[in-house]
């Protein structure tokens, strides 16, 4: 049919058949033109069709336009309110507060304009958009109520600030990755604090700090969560740094009130109001192991510090707990087979809360890398009968086993010459001295590498008696580890680990030498000569402690 696809004649042919009708020839060839130019029925819709494309492709992309620079201007916010409450320690606390107010209006006009765009069927799609801003928001809050309250926020009060009308899901990643970057801003704040000789601020910056850190760890531990890793990383190391502030500031204080009792507390009574470890008093549980008194360590005991804590592990929790949830029963079944087969964290809370661990004799071997330690702990358990526990060696053991939680974060810790969460290696140290309920003597070699690990087991675990330090110059240290390296296997044989782990050893380690050096605990061995004059040294000092402990005991 002429002019038609479907049937259905179009305008120009019935304009055509009037025309002929009426025998108006010369209207005939204008017309044929007019037909020949109008899109069929099929192409108008095609076009129609496409119409409709590319209003909606308009729409989504002015649409994710709006979002990206609503999420850009609430992200340049955020930044401004952190950069306007860092200067609380130069203007007057109202105007600082004032200041930071009125850019948090601004912040939430955005986030309403941001949420508009974020309602409907459609709003998944632009989620990714919006998290920067979100994630820089919490941090912004995370901040200001640390400086205003001494607090660690809760997602719960992120959400409640969010008072848009609209509602704007913030995700419990979004929550743990906004306030992982709370530390670098606190570091900040706190090297403005020391400008101003002001202890108190610095001391307050550490604890939270080391909250903060106590909690992302044990998150981190159980989840693995794709970019808190790295966060974890520039955590330890902004500790690090006000750690060495706050140290700089007052040397001696790790050992105020007696050794390492003194070190993470602020050593007199803490205002009601700060947040604080709940170990400072010294009342730490001796002999009694984790349970709910490790978590009241971690976080301190006031209310509001330990609903941050919460909402820090619930979010931990959500994420590692749905995504299994959401898991077939056939997945669940086998993970659960799995689980049965090489259970690792075999003692229930009970019997670590019985065993007697205040009643162990405890020795810690100390030295760099590739001083000795593992070579001479070997030969002393022949001689006297020690248990050998290498911290490094029950990392190495957890991290190889089938389904271990740690796998990933000990490998990656054990690579880069990092000192894994104390949470962590204190556990298997524990586990593995009540896999020897008969023996009342260990020798722990490779631990405590920083001083946190040395408090907490301390706390948790019990003193050491005294402390073997294997004393080993760099050079032959990079020589015997290099040689160990052809036949060990170790992912840290290698001169980039080997350099990574002397420099830990060197910030971290050392410190604690020092400290229990304070304490008149060290019993140091040079590391020079062969194997056996090395060992007959050492032999020599154990015997001599072991004599004193018992004479001690009788
Ligand atoms: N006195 C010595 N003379 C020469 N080589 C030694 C001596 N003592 C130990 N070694 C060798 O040096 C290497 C490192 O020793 P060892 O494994 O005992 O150190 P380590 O302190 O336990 O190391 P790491 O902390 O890395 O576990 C080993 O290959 C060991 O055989
Ligand atoms: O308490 C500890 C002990 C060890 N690590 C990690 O393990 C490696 C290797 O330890 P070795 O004692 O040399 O076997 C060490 O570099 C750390 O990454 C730890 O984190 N905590």
């Amino acid at each position: 049919m002429e002019g038609t696809d479907n049937g259905t004649a179009t305008a120009a042919a019935k304009r055509r058949a009037s025309a002929a009708d009426r025998g108006d020839k010369a209207a005939r060839p204008r017309l044929d033109a007019e037909a020949a130019d109008e899109p069929s029925p099929r192409k108008q819709a095609v076009l129609e069709a496409f119409g409709a494309y590319r209003d909606a492709l308009d729409a989504h992309h002015d649409q994710r336009e709006r979002v990206i620079k609503c999420s850009r201007d609430i992200t340049a916010l955020s930044k401004k309110m952190i950069f306007a409450l860092l200067r609380i320690t130069q203007e007057p606390l109202e105007k600082v507060f004032r200041d930071v107010q009125g850019k948090h209006k601004q912040a939430l006009d955005l986030f309403r304009k941001m949420a508009a765009d974020l309602q409907g069927s459609d709003a998944a799609k632009y989620n990714r958009q919006a998290t920067p801003a979100i994630q820089e928001y919490i941090e912004a809050m995370g901040v200001w109520r640390f400086l205003e309250h001494n607090q660690l926020i809760t997602k719960q009060q992120v959400e409640d600030s969010l008072d848009i009308g609209l509602p704007l899901p913030v995700t419990d990643e979004d929550y743990l990755l906004g306030i992982s970057d709370l530390p670098g801003e606190v570091n900040r704040y706190c090297i403005n604090a020391i400008g101003k000789g002001d202890h108190e601020a610095v001391r307050r910056c550490l604890e939270f700090m080391r909250h903060l850190k106590a909690g992302i760890s044990v998150v981190l531990c159980a989840c693995g969560a794709k970019g808190l890793l790295k966060k974890a990383e520039v955590l330890d190391s902004s500790l690090e740094k006000t750690e060495k502030a706050y140290y700089s500031m007052s040397p001696l204080r790790p050992l105020r009130a007696g050794g390492l009792r003194g070190y993470t507390s602020s050593g007199g009574r803490p205002k009601p109001d700060t947040l604080r470890m709940g170990q400072s008093d010294g009342g730490g549980k001796k002999g009694g192991g984790g349970g709910s008194g490790g978590w009241r360590n971690l976080f301190g005991f006031h209310p509001l510090a330990v609903l941050g804590a919460a909402s820090l592990l619930a979010s931990g929790y959500a994420m590692i707990y749905r995504p299994y949830k959401a898991w077939s029963d056939e997945q669940r079944e086998k993970r659960s087979k799995q689980q049965q087969q090489a259970p690792k964290i075999k003692h229930t809370e009970e019997a670590i809360a019985k065993f007697p661990f205040a009643q162990k004799s405890v020795v810690f071997v100390l030295g760099g890398p590739g001083s000795g330690k593992g070579t001479n702990s070997a030969r002393l358990v022949e001689d006297f009968g020690f248990v050998h526990l290498s911290a490094g060696d029950l990392l190495r053991e957890e991290q190889k086993r089938p389904d271990s939680q740690y796998g990933k974060l000990i490998e990656h810790y054990i690579r880069e010459g990092l000192i894994v969460p104390h949470e962590v290696t204190i556990g298997l140290l524990r586990n593995a001295m009540m896999d020897h309920p008969e023996c009342d003597r260990f020798l722990i070699d490779g631990f405590p590498r920083n001083l946190v690990q040395a408090k907490a087991f301390e706390d948790t675990v019990c003193q050491a008696k005294k402390v073997l330090f294997f004393e080993c110059p760099e050079e032959t240290m990079l020589a015997r580890l290099l040689d160990r390296g052809k036949t060990s296997g170790r992912s840290d044989d290698n001169v980039e680990s080997i350099r990574k782990r002397f420099r830990t050893y060197a910030n971290d380690t050392k410190p604690v030498i020092d400290a229990f050096a304070k304490e008149g605990k060290i019993l140091t061995v040079s590391c020079q000569g062969s194997v056996d004059d090395v060992y007959a040294k050492t032999r020599a000092q154990v015997a001599e402690l072991l004599g004193t402990i018992e004479k001690k005991a009788e």
